[in-house]
């Protein structure tokens, strides 16, 4: 046998190589095909758990800020149906003339500036006002301060309703100066307030804040005086503000949401831009419950 045959029957690769071979053409793309297929599978099941693989809508963000400053926070969902029902309840048979703070008295009063009815909710008899007493407290956060350790850090909770043509005119929530909390034995002043509508069945029953005008307000058309319309500033299916002809924002009562404000500033003087109303009810009924936090002094 010629030499040169001879050398090419014993010159192919060797049982190693020709499997190195085998493994880098074969082996190697199906491991790579076989990853991808895995990852393409995984993709394609969140795909269908997730079929939008969008934001889920049930986490929508319960507080919008309405104004940075002053600090007004606009809450949905504070209080569930039930919680409106038993506090529906347990107020039927208290409400009584809506008082008003009288600073040279320095006692509560009667006004005609304010013609609603007020039922206190002591949170000691009442639990379903303590457990809300709570989620305000929660809500506040580190805002309430070191000294603030105990539900009497809020006033006494109280539902405020009113009929038609009833009304509480333009006022601020904190006292001119502090006033004594006279079984904590300290002064005090009402550093925020929560206004939590529990029913809304009514027409013309905003609450208006005639100083406030958020950056994201479209104003209507009746800005410029040439008319009398006022424009809807958000889509319909979250109409929770409106703009105001006189200027301000307006807020509808939507049962179960609330509004959130600071009344004070850091000086521990009132804040007067957060002066507002609950204008008088056209036709039905409103009803509202107020927590006020308190700020010691
Ligand atoms: O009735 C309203 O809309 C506002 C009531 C209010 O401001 C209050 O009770 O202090
Ligand atoms: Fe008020």
């Amino acid at each position: 046998m010629p030499a040169a045959r001879r050398k090419s029957k014993h010159s192919g690769p060797s049982p190693a190589r020709r499997w190195q071979i085998i493994s880098s053409a074969i082996v190697l793309p199906a491991v790579l095909v076989y990853m991808w297929l895995s990852n393409a599978w995984s993709l394609f099941q969140f795909r269908s758990e997730n079929p939008h693989l969008l934001c889920d809508s049930s986490q929508a963000e319960r507080t919008s800020l309405i104004s940075l400053d002053p600090l007004i926070i606009y809450v949905r969902d504070f209080l569930s149906p039930s919680e409106i029902s038993a506090l529906l309840t347990v107020a039927e048979s208290h409400f009584g003339p809506s008082p008003v703070y009288d600073a040279s008295a320095r006692g509560d009063t009667r006004h005609q500036g304010r013609t609603s009815s007020t039922a206190f909710l002591p949170p000691s008899d009442f639990p379903v006002a303590s457990c809300i007493l709570s989620r305000a407290r929660q809500f506040m956060g580190t805002a309430l301060g070191p000294s603030n350790t105990s539900l009497s850090d809020f006033s006494v909770p109280q539902l405020v309703r009113y009929g038609p043509g009833q009304k509480f005119d333009v006022h601020h929530d904190a006292f001119p100066q502090p006033r004594m909390d006279q079984s904590a034995g300290r002064q005090y002043n009402r550093m925020a307030s929560f206004f939590v509508y529990l029913e809304d069945d009514c027409v013309d029953c905003e609450t208006w804040f005639p100083h406030v005008e958020p950056a994201g307000i479209r104003w209507g058309p009746w800005d410029t005086a040439k008319s009398n319309e006022t424009e809807s500033v958000m889509p319909k299916s979250d109409e929770y503000y409106r703009n105001e002809r006189q200027g301000g924002i307006m807020f509808p009562p939507i049962s179960g949401n609330a509004l959130f404000w600071s009344n004070l500033k850091a000086s521990g003087q009132q804040d007067g831009r957060v002066l507002h109303a609950g204008l008088p009810v056209g036709e039905g009924r409103k009803t509202a419950m107020n927590i006020w936090a308190k700020r010691w002094f």
